[in-house]
């Protein structure tokens, strides 16, 4: 189904979220512009990654819906999903054996026919994914063989290989250094900007949240506390009642965007 201008590329409506009988998130409300950067922040254990995943249809919803492209997204087929949206769990099992080059060509996977599945080539998107990530020189070693944020950033060059143009990134920067976490985030909002993709993506550096994403949307016991710019959200009050911080906030000299610091 072609989807409308005014869809929403995801939405939830009255989204109850959670694991086997356990509800974590209720009653959601949530629209997903196009080519927007999304951040989804909260305590530990406020819902986030269980929304994402649910988003993702990685987890099935346990009550209203999730729509994909205006469409609920539990109707369409999986190869659909795969090639509409990138997805970057929390944690991943490490394939045994598996080169970092091998890792980025499943993420291809989606995006081709069954010859061309077997044909393995090492396609543009691949080259792509492993320079955008910095992995070139790394392509062929053994991914576990690799240091944690040499990892995460083989993970994300699946992602990217998988060329689709929603990316859902659960704690993208973990395990990544000060330069690789500046790095992605630059990455992010080019791939918004150069290529119109739609982020949303699980941060736990507020800060970076505030900075890099166009919406902050603030979770607090499943419940949505606060939902706008980051101007509209990173406050004093939103600081105390979701993460318990007593802070101010002030203008991030570089970028004029709002930072907090924690009295
Ligand atoms: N597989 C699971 N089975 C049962 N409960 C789970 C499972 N995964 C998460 N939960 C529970 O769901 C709640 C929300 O967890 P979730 O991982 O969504 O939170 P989060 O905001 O992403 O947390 P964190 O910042 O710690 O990653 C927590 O109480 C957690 O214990």
């Amino acid at each position: 189904m072609k989807r409308a201008a005014a869809d929403p590329v995801l939405a939830a409506h009255h989204l109850d979220a959670g694991h086997g009988r356990t509800i974590v998130v209720r009653d959601l409300a949530l629209a997903i512009e196009s080519r927007t950067v999304t951040a989804l922040v909260g305590p530990n254990g406020s819902g986030k990654s269980t929304l994402l995943m649910t988003l993702a249809r990685v987890l099935k919803a346990q009550g209203g819906e999730v729509l994909l492209d205006g469409e609920p997204i539990g109707r369409r087929s999986s190869v659909e999903v795969a090639r509409r949206l990138g997805v970057l769990p929390q944690t991943a099992v490490v394939p045994s054996g598996a080169t970092v080059r091998e890792v980025v060509e499943q993420g291809r996977y989606p995006q081709l026919g069954a010859w061309a599945m077997l044909r393995r080539h090492d396609d543009a998107a691949q080259r792509r994914a492993l320079e955008l990530t910095g992995l070139t020189a790394l392509a062929d070693r053994r991914l576990d063989s690799l240091s944690g944020g040499e990892r995460q950033r083989a993970w994300i060059a699946m992602i990217l290989a998988q060329q689709t143009g929603v990316l859902l990134l659960d704690e993208p920067t973990t395990h990544l250094d000060v330069r690789h976490q500046i790095d992605l985030m630059v990455l992010v909002e080019r791939l918004r900007d150069d290529h119109g993709l739609t982020v949303v993506m699980v941060l736990h550096d507020l800060n970076q949240a505030a900075r890099h994403a166009d919406r902050i949307v603030a979770l607090h016991d499943g419940v949505v506390r606060a939902d706008g710019t980051p101007r509209e959200v990173v406050t004093p009050a939103m600081l105390r009642e979701v993460f318990d911080i007593d802070a101010v906030v002030v203008d991030d000299p570089v970028t004029g965007r709002p930072i907090f610091v924690a009295r």
